[in-house]
């Protein structure tokens, strides 16, 4: 057993601390945000993550797991300590260290023993694990040590405690074998494999595993394109390339494309590392590139199919960038929506968990209502446009939407429903190459 301290509880540090507690560690999770740990002390999780809830109930009950705003008071007896804060991107793409080195600067201030800090968050290679390790060693007290080992999280939003608890592999990277080796027994019971590597390596590993997925992505949206000029179908396709085991049949969804905290701005930084090293990558762009026009693409369609969208009702289904969360970061339903509100059209929104999140960043319009349910959505709309696939607007009452609406276009931005069941309903139903 290990007294673990992790820094940032966020949707990375959250899990990661349950998942160590529930090990068997005596885990303290330390935030500044004083809002987050307040709501954790009462037993309250501060954003939707399935099976989360419960996990972190247990491990506070079995007094494995406590929440605290002090670094400080956390640090002493610590063996281990996870910095999980932000990297967000600058205005120029690359990854913001300023959290991550602070947090360094706390932890070391904070060290009272020797201790391994595991660097969790992502961050990219070229300097910045040697600039945290600096840090650490600059203000630790003198005589005391404290490796740095990169250990990225691979872990996704709507899934996460599923993931971490089953993940597909541990990558550790580390100067001091001794320490990758500490952090590798960590996941032993996992029985996942692990690679041990050098930092730059395994920060570069999550960079480009975060870029292929992208990629797959943005490939299956350029060739939906192509589909739909050929008059082929786009599920069809995937299905078929997925059943190749050497392409897979996971990420070829189309449509909107990605959103969410980490492709896009883990893309950018990457293409932002590149750059710095004097390489600009025309591919990494491409994909940046195809993902930005799929939001255009289906308000173009459906202005097409509507007439432009003066005087024109559309109700946006899903303000989250995924389902099953209530994270509305680079969320394509937000894009969608300020373009609708942009070209004139007023729009009536419903999501199951990301109304409030939502709310807090998109700006008040006068054109922009958020409704009750889906239905109250729907009522009244010339056209109906799916952001998210949330699983429960498969379900809907369609054919009871169809009559509470003023017009009959449905733009199924994420491939939920049936097009011929819609269109059997007399729907028009827009998609991409469908
Ligand atoms: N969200 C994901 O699905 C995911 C998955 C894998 C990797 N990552 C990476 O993990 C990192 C964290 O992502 P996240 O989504 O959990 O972020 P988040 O914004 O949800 O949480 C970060 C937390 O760190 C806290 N924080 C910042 N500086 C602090 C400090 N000095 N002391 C204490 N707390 C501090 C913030 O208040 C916040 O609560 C990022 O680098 C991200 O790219 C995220
Ligand atoms: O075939 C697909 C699959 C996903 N998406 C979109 O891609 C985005 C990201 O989805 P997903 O990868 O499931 O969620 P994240 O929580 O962003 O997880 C990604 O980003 C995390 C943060 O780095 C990584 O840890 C995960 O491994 C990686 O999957 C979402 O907007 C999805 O709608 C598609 O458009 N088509």
């Amino acid at each position: 057993m290990k007294h673990i301290v992790v820094i940032g509880v966020g949707y990375v540090g959250l899990t990661t601390a349950a998942f160590l507690a529930e090990l068997g560690h005596h885990v303290t999770g330390v935030d500044m945000d004083e809002g987050k740990i307040v709501l954790l002390r009462q037993g309250r999780i501060p954003f939707i993550e399935p099976e989360l809830p419960e996990l972190v109930e247990r491990n506070v009950r079995a007094g494995r797991l406590n929440f605290t705003t002090s670094c400080q008071k956390a640090m002493p007896h610590a063996d281990m300590a996870f910095i999980c804060v932000g990297t967000p991107p600058t205005p120029s793409g690359h990854a913001d260290m300023s959290q991550v080195e602070e947090a360094a600067r706390q932890v070391a201030l904070a060290a009272t023993q020797p201790l391994i800090v595991v660097l969790k968050s992502t961050t990219p290679p070229g300097g910045n694990a040697e600039r945290v390790a600096a840090i650490l060693a600059s203000h630790l007290s003198p005589g005391m040590d404290a490796p740095l080992v990169v250990n990225p999280e691979f872990l996704r939003e709507g899934s996460a405690v599923y993931d971490t608890f089953h993940p597909d592999r541990a990558v550790i990277g580390a100067w001091d074998s001794a320490a990758a080796e500490e952090v590798a027994a960590l996941y032993a019971p996992l029985r996942c494999p692990v690679l041990l590597t050098d930092p730059a390596s395994a920060q570069l590993t999550k960079y480009a595993s975060n870029a292929f997925l992208a990629t797959k992505i943005s490939f299956i949206n350029e060739i939906s394109r192509i589909a739909e000029r050929v008059g082929a179908n786009i599920h069809a396709i995937a299905q078929g390339m997925g059943f190749d085991e050497r392409i897979g049949a996971e990420f070829l969804e189309s449509g909107l494309g990605y959103g969410g905290s980490c492709f896009p701005k883990d893309v950018l930084a990457l293409s932002a590392i590149a750059e710095q090293q004097g390489y600009y990558s025309q591919f990494l762009h491409a994909v940046t590139d195809i993902n930005a026009g799929q939001c255009s693409l289906a308000v173009e369609k459906l202005g097409d199919a509507l007439g432009g969208f003066h005087g024109k009702a559309v109700c946006v289904l899903g303000l989250a960038f995924k389902p099953q969360t209530d994270d509305v970061r680079e969320s394509p339903a937000l894009s969608v929506i300020s373009m609708l509100c942009r070209q004139g059209a007023v729009v009536q929104a419903y999501d199951p968990a990301a109304m409030s999140t939502a709310q807090k960043v998109l700006p008040p319009h006068a054109a922009l209502e958020y409704c009750a349910d889906a239905y109250a959505a729907a009522l009244g709309c010339h056209a109906v446009l799916i952001a998210t696939n949330w699983p429960e607007f498969r379900s809907l009452d369609w054919s009871h939407i169809h009559s509470s609406m003023a017009g009959k276009a449905v733009m199924d931005g994420r491939g939920l429903l049936s097009p011929d069941e819609m269109r059997g309903m007399g729907f028009e139903y827009l998609a991409f190459a469908n």
